[in-house]
């Protein structure tokens, strides 16, 4: 969906010197542009063991306030082997004035999450303001989000899950490297 090579008449960018130039409000995410690759962790207390997954991640945009987000994971074998598609994702990050964040984000599990938030220093913290179901998705109360780049080539994915009863708590981790990791956007 955001692949910058198709012929539109305005493709996303994926990188802050790519035109078009990014809206300045994007600042506080600015370096979150481009395509992220890594793996993860994840379980929840109904499942009876934990697992493994890889991801790839992109965020893009097209010269208005707001990113374009896509997520895809597939679960991993103890060897490190892909097994099967699993969650995928896709939404908006809307920005807004001193780095207020609001995201629209669903998967095809049936599930839209609405988030604000805040993104600082290349942190970004969401957590829901409602999640709408569709009939036949599991029950889903809430989510909470903290994307973080710890380098300028890293960027680090904890998920907290409050689902099928139970409170909010633990249900990914992941560290994610740039595609290009070596040419990282410097942080302001
Ligand atoms: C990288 C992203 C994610 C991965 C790899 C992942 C992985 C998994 C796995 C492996 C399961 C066990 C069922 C199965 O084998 O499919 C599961 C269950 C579940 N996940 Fe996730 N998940 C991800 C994101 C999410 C998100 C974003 C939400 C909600 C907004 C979510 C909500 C749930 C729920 C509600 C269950 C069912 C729990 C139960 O009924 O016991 N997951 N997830």
């Amino acid at each position: 969906m955001n692949r910058p090579d198709r012929d539109l008449p305005f493709p996303d960018a994926l990188c802050p010197d790519a035109t078009p130039a990014p809206h300045p409000l994007l600042a506080p995410v600015i370096g979150y542009l481009g395509t992220w690759r890594g793996t993860g962790s994840g379980g929840y207390p109904t499942l009876e063991a934990g697992f493994t997954y890889a991801q790839e991640v992109t965020f893009s945009h097209d010269g208005r306030p707001f990113l374009a987000y896509e997520a895809r994971a597939w679960l991993l074998d103890a060897d490190g082997n892909p097994l099967r598609p699993s969650a995928r994702e896709t939404g908006w990050w809307r920005m807004l004035p001193e780095g207020r964040t609001e995201a629209l984000i669903t998967q095809p599990t049936g599930i839209a999450e609405i988030l604000s938030g805040h993104a600082l220093d290349g942190t970004v913290d969401l957590a829901t303001e409602q999640v709408s179901l569709a009939p036949t998705a599991k029950q889903v109360d809430a989510t909470r989000r903290r994307y973080a780049l710890t380098d300028p080539d890293t960027l680090e994915f904890v998920h907290d899950l409050a689902a099928v009863g139970l409170p909010l708590q633990h249900h990914l981790s992941a560290r994610l490297r740039r595609e290009d990791a070596g040419q990282g956007i410097q942080l302001p």
